[in-house]
């Protein structure tokens, strides 16, 4: 892959693809981590003269404008970190996104709006996506991508951009592959995978692959479910892939087979409400009350993930345990962090949350081996599978 040191950018318009997809609570950016991630590349092409249009997603607002997807609070954290203004464009490929891109002086940096405002962005449809890809492409002369955490998307900013403009990969990207690459390739073992987080059918997918691959696979966060409801427990209200049951069912079968150690919870906090003040306890996980929602990983399960980690020499894990972002909720994560931790193993931990909650619970990045912004991208990363927003810049 080529790096932005092998592209001419002094005085170009340069487009920068990245992952500015942060938690927001009331319109307040709770974790700032991707955005800071992005630094780096930002502040090289403007220190070369770049004029930098950098364009990201939030969120998943399918297609239409929302102002609660808006990238306003974003633009306006990027030039404070950056510490210079940052024009915001009020649309994605626009008068506003023109008026901004080619007012820009030499060294001075515009974001667009939310790509996911324009359909164009994530059509199925190649047409769709190109024809958008062809205005978003046109406001540059150069394309650097480095939104990592969404390279797995084979969204026409990701996609279909690259292939229309010079190109290459941002400092970001080039970090995140390289480490990666290491647990493709020489895996010290045993392996032990942590799978947690929301984005359930995301995630369920990639356990076929890693059937292959891990030693133990431990499973927390809201996929809990779809396994405990697959062993034929109830789950009551919680979070549940009902179309899911089978694969997962072939899972526990095929894990069996070839001797890949599941893990699941032994307990589960289950809630009345998705609320912090709602009435919880910590409950077997095989008798969840119908009339609760499981929102983490109970107590017994935290110690028994901890040990099934105590004694793995490499540890991939995505999405938090529980809803951490809720203090009552936040246990099962906490355990699972200092159980990476204590293992002393090598450690990656990847998602735009997971890294969120690890630093909101107060650990030190610097105990992990490796913080990634990408969770789903990181995970089919592992996979080997070719990744769409790679492909495009080597290609
Ligand atoms: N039992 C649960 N029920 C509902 N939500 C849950 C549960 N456990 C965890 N979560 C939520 O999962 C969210 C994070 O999931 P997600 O899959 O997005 O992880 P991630 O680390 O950000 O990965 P990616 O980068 O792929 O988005 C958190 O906001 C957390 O509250
Ligand atoms: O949060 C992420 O993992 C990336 O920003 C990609 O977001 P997506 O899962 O909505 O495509």
């Amino acid at each position: 892959m080529r790096t932005i040191d092998d592209l001419d950018v002094a005085g170009k318009r340069v487009l920068v693809r990245a992952d500015l997809n942060v938690p927001l609570q009331d319109g307040a950016i709770t974790d700032d981590g991707r955005i800071r991630a992005s630094l780096p590349t930002i502040e090289a092409l403007r220190a070369r003269g770049a004029k930098v249009i950098v364009c990201a997603h939030l969120g998943r607002p399918k297609g239409e404008v929302k102002p609660e997807f808006s990238l306003a609070p974003v633009a306006r954290r990027l030039g404070e970190l950056l510490g210079t203004d940052v024009a915001f464009a009020s649309d994605v490929v626009g008068d506003s996104a023109r008026a901004a891109a080619g007012g820009l002086a030499d060294g001075a940096v515009a974001l667009l709006e939310n790509l996911r405002f324009e359909p164009g962005e994530t059509s199925k449809d190649d047409a769709e996506r190109g024809a958008f890809a062809d205005r978003l492409a046109a406001l540059a002369e150069v394309y650097v991508g480095d939104g990592f955490g969404a390279v797995h998307r084979r969204h026409a900013s990701v996609y279909d951009v690259p292939r229309r403009l010079p190109h290459a990969a941002g400092g970001l990207i080039a970090a995140e592959v390289e480490v990666l690459r290491k647990l493709t390739e020489d895996v010290a073992r045993p392996y032990a995978v942590a799978l947690g987080g929301s984005k359930v059918s995301d995630k369920l997918g990639v356990i076929d692959n890693l059937l292959g691959k891990a030693d133990r696979i431990l499973i927390g966060g809201g996929m809990v479910f779809t396994f405990l409801k697959a062993q034929g427990h109830e789950v009551g209200k919680s979070l549940l892939e009902e179309d899911q049951l089978d694969t997962v069912r072939a899972y526990l079968r095929r894990a069996e087979e070839a001797g890949v150690e599941f893990v699941l919870p032994v307990d589960i906090v289950a809630a009345t409400a998705f609320a912090a003040d709602a009435d919880h306890a910590a409950v077997p996980a095989d008798a969840i009350p119908a009339d609760r929602l499981g929102l983490d990983i109970g107590p017994e399960s935290g110690k028994l993930f901890a040990a099934r980690l105590a004694d793995a020499r490499t540890v991939f894990w995505n999405g938090p345990m529980g809803v951490f972002e809720m203090e009552p909720y936040s246990h099962g994560t906490r355990a699972v962090a200092q159980g990476l931790i204590d293992s002393g193993a090598f450690t990656v931990v990847g998602g735009g949350d997971s890294a969120a909650a690890v630093r909101q619970l107060g650990f030190d990045e610097a105990a992990f081996s490796h913080i990634s912004t990408g969770g789903g991208a990181s995970l089919e990363y592992l996979e080997g599978k070719t990744l769409p927003g790679l492909q495009a810049l080597e290609d």
